[in-house]
C-alpha cells in the first residue's frame, strides 16, 4: 500500500507572516509540498486571483458546499467565511504527496479532531505591537478591520499550546528553515516507526 502523505496545517494570527512564510517556503527549488487553496466569502484584495489565493464564492454557495459537506473545517473569521476543500486533501494525501494549509486557529482545532495524525504548526509573533504594525503596514484592512483582527488574534495567540510546534516569525527565512526542519523531522519519526514495524511483522 502506498504510504500517506503528511497533513501540515500552519496555523496563527492573522498578519504573522503565514502567507508571506508559506510563499517562501514553495518557491524553495524541490519543495514538495502541494498547497490547499481555501476557499472564502471575503472580496478579493487588489491583486489577488480566482483560483490561486483563494477560490471566492458568494455566502450562498459557501453555504450549499457546508451543506454537502465538501469542506474539512470551515471558520467565520471577522464577518467571512473560511474553507478548506476535502476532496483535494483527501486526494493529496492519498496520492502520498504532503499537503500544506494554511488556516485560523478555529478551523485548525476541527481539522486536528478530524485527522489528529496531521502536524500542527503555529507561527507566533515577535509581540503583539509587531502583529499589529505587519497588519498595518499590509495596508489591506480598515481600522475596524484590524481592530477585530487584532481581538481575535489575542484569543488565538492563547491556544498556541494546543498545536505540536510553534515558531516565531522574527525572520522570514528563519522561520522558514524551522518549519522545514519540522517537516524533515516528521517524516525521519513516521518512516522510522514503520520501518521497525515492518520489520517486527518480519520476525514473527
Ligand atoms: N518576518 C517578518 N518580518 C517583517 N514583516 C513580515 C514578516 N513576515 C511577514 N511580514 C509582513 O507582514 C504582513 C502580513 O503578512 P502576511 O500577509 O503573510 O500574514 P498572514 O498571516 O498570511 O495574514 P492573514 O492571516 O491575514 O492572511 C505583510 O506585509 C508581510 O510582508
Ligand atoms: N479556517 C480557515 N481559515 C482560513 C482558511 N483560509 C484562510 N484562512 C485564514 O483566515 C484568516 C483571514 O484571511 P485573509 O486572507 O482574509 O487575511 C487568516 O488567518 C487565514 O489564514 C481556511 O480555509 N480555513
Amino acid at each position: 500500500m502506498r504510504e500517506k502523505g503528511l497533513l501540515i496545517v500552519l496555523s496563527g494570527p492573522s498578519g504573522v507572516g503565514k502567507g508571506t512564510v508559506r510563499k517562501a517556503i514553495f518557491s524553495q527549488p524541490g519543495t514538495a509540498f502541494e498547497y490547499s487553496i481555501s476557499m472564502t466569502t471575503r472580496l478579493p484584495r487588489h491583486g489577488e486571483v480566482d483560483g490561486v489565493d483563494y477560490f471566492f464564492k458568494k455566502r450562498e454557495e459557501f453555504e450549499a458546499l457546508i451543506k454537502e459537506g465538501k469542506l474539512l473545517e470551515y471558520a467565520e473569521f471577522v464577518g467571512n467565511y473560511y474553507g478548506t476543500p476535502v476532496d483535494y486533501v483527501r486526494e493529496t494525501i492519498d496520492s502520498g504527496k504532503d499537503v500544506f494549509l494554511e488556516i485560523e486557529v478555529q478551523g485548525a482545532k476541527q481539522v486536528r479532531e478530524k485527522f489528529p495524525e496531521g502536524l500542527f504548526i503555529f507561527l507566533a509573533p515577535p509581540s503583539l505591537t509587531e502583529l499589529e504594525s505587519r497588519i498595518v503596514t499590509r495596508g489591506t484592512e480598515t481600522e475596524e478591520a484590524i481592530k477585530g483582527r487584532m481581538k481575535v488574534a489575542k484569543e488565538e495567540i492563547e491556544l498556541m499550546d494546543l498545536y505540536d510546534y510553534v515558531v516565531e516569525n522574527d525572520h522570514v527565512d528563519a522561520a522558514c528553515a524551522r518549519i522545514n526542519a519540522i517537516v524533515i523531522a516528521e517524516h525521519c519519526r513516521r518512516e522510522r516507526v514503520a520501518v521497525l514495524y515492518k520489520k517486527m511483522l518480519e520476525a514473527e
